[in-house]
């Protein structure tokens, strides 16, 4: 036994002499070489392929890697159930707290029946020092490990999925923001930020929008569609983009339509308004700054610019001309109304320019991103700017029907039927009233209110809408008896001012005859007075 203790030990001394030799004596050269031949010797009989991403790619130190972040975010997702330590951070904007597995952590995926591992790991720093920021030489990484026969799935279909699904989390976490741009004021240095944001936080949601249930489901699907169609739309050679025209009187829910529009998809909002803008050029630009996954909306794009183009200026001009005859009440309106048109000169951005922006060349910055307009008269609007694929879908927001008012009651007060419901029902057949008035009336304005209270303050609220729908008819009975009277009183004037002119020509031609001087029609071309 002593025997064979003494050879082992003899065994072990010479290897480590043997290894002693190789560390001090082998040059660099050499070492590296056989580290490379036993490097292949293994991976000749170890099947398994590892990928590493590391944390900080290049000279990006400041940046994280985009592909890092999907794949933390990915596990994150995925490992919660199996790692066992993770790693917790609240993000900044949103509060929402996102999970991600801890360093040496490992965590197996399986994808088209191909099975994987993922491990966390980092090269600790090299020396021990107190720091604030990520230490230089603290490099994370992750490592995919996976059998070399799926070499194909994996860096053809799974890489992909992994970093498709990791920006896909990213956009459900995000905060999103509503963008607006900022007022162009010539002559400033620099680089001037074009857009505006404060976090958006609009509650709307299509639950919660007064409408028919089949327009509504007609509209996500068509949003969910949109959405879901990225290969479709490449397929076919279009942007991927759609536009969408809202129109109908005010307090119909246009704006709240976008608000659930953007809830529903996850969006950010770029509320443009075009009468900050200076040029078509900085329209292009804006358009140019702003991200995919985004609703660029124009309000009340029938205010914003002279999209009736020489028509309107037309119109303008004889009214101009007109109110120097006018009274001063009629005089002040117009003066009003040319103001307005002032206001909308201090924007050069012209129809065909937003027709690109929309529609040309330009249109293809970015990708993913709905236009909404929205107007309260959709027939003053060129139809060059509403025609199918610049406006591709065309929805009426109406008055409250007792379809839509059902909606704001369940929401309002829980309610699914009640026994004033068919008085309700009725009233809106016979009156126009809009969803916003009947979600005011629905209100609770005190703490006594309750369902029964606000549904007979409704009923009540029709007798005001109907009244002031009197009042509106006789006033513009009104307005219409006066503006005949105005237009029968100008002809009147015209005829009476013709006849005059004929009356004092033959007076003229009278008094020549009599004084016997020829009238210039009496002369002929010949230069002869006529016999007459
Ligand atoms: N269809 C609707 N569903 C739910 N609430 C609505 C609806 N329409 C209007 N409202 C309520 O009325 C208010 C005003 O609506 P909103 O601003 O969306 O109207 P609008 O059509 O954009 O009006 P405008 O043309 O004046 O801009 C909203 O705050 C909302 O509470
Ligand atoms: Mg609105």
């Amino acid at each position: 036994m002593s025997e064979i203790f003494t050879q082992f030990g003899s065994s072990v001394a010479t290897l480590m002499f043997l290894y002693t030799m190789y560390q001090n004596y082998f040059p660099n050269q050499l070492r590296n070489q056989i580290k490379r031949y036993s490097k292949k010797f293994t991976s000749f009989f170890y099947p398994y392929i590892q990928i590493t991403f590391n944390e900080f790619e290049g000279d990006s130190w400041f940046e994280r890697s985009k592909a890092f972040s999907s794949i933390e975010r990915y596990l994150g997702k995925n490992s919660s159930s199996q790692a066992k330590r993770l790693k917790a951070r609240v993000l900044r904007e949103s509060e929402v707290v996102v999970l991600s597995m801890d360093d040496y952590e490992e965590v197996n995926d399986e994808f088209e029946g191909v099975k994987l591992w993922w491990a966390s790991s980092q090269i600790p720093p090299n020396r021990q020092s107190i720091s604030f920021y990520p230490r230089e030489d603290e490099k994370r990484f992750f490592t995919l490990t996976f059998h070399k026969k799926h070499r194909k799935v994996v860096t053809e279909s799974y890489l992909k999925h992994v970093l498709d699904e990791g920006k896909e989390i990213a956009v459900q976490q995000r905060q999103r923001k509503l963008f607006t741009n900022n007022k162009s004021e010539g002559g400033g240095y620099g680089r001037r930020r074009l857009w505006s944001h404060v976090m958006f936080n609009h509650p709307a949601s299509f639950n919660t929008l007064a409408m028919e249930a089949t327009k509504k489901k007609e509209i996500i699907d068509d949003l969910e569609t949109f959405s879901r169609s990225k290969e479709y739309y490449g397929k076919i050679g279009k942007a991927w983009k759609r536009g969408y025209l809202l129109f109908g009187p005010p307090g119909t829910g246009k704006s709240t339509m976008i608000a659930a529009m953007a809830n529903f998809l996850k969006y950010d909002v770029y509320d443009l308004e075009l009468t900050a803008v200076k040029d078509n050029t900085e329209l292009r630009r804006l358009l140019i700054d702003t991200s995919s996954k985004s609703i660029i909306v124009i309000e009340d794009i029938d205010c914003s610019l002279d999209l009736t183009g020489q028509r309107e200026k037309k119109k303008m001009e004889k009214k101009k001309g007109d109110s120097g005859e006018k009274k001063d009440e009629d005089k002040s309106k117009v003066e009003k109304e040319l103001k307005k048109d002032e206001d909308k000169k201090g924007s050069e951005v012209t129809l065909s320019g937003l027709l690109n922006c929309i529609d040309g060349l330009w249109s293809t910055c970015g990708e993913e991103r709905i236009f909404v307009f929205t107007t309260n008269y959709v027939e003053k609007l060129d139809p060059a700017l509403i025609r199918r694929g610049r406006m591709d879908k065309h929805i009426e927001l109406s008055y409250c029907c007792f379809e839509s008012f059902k909606v704001l009651a369940k929401n309002y007060w829980n309610l699914d039927s009640h026994e004033l419901f068919p008085t309700i029902e009725k009233l809106l057949e016979e009156t126009k009233m809009t969803p916003a008035d009947v979600a005011e009336n629905l209100m609770p304005k005190s703490s006594d209110d309750n369902g029964d209270t606000c549904l007979e303050r409704l009923i009540k609220g029709f007798d005001i809408v109907k009244e002031e729908a009197r009042l509106k008819a006789e006033e513009e009975k009104k307005e219409k008896a006066e503006e005949e009277e105005r237009l029968k009183a100008e002809k009147e004037k015209e005829e009476e001012e013709k006849l005059k002119a004929e009356k004092e020509k033959e007076e003229e031609e009278k008094k020549k005859q009599e004084n016997g001087v020829a009238s210039p029609n009496d002369v002929k071309e010949n230069g002869h007075v006529s016999e007459k």
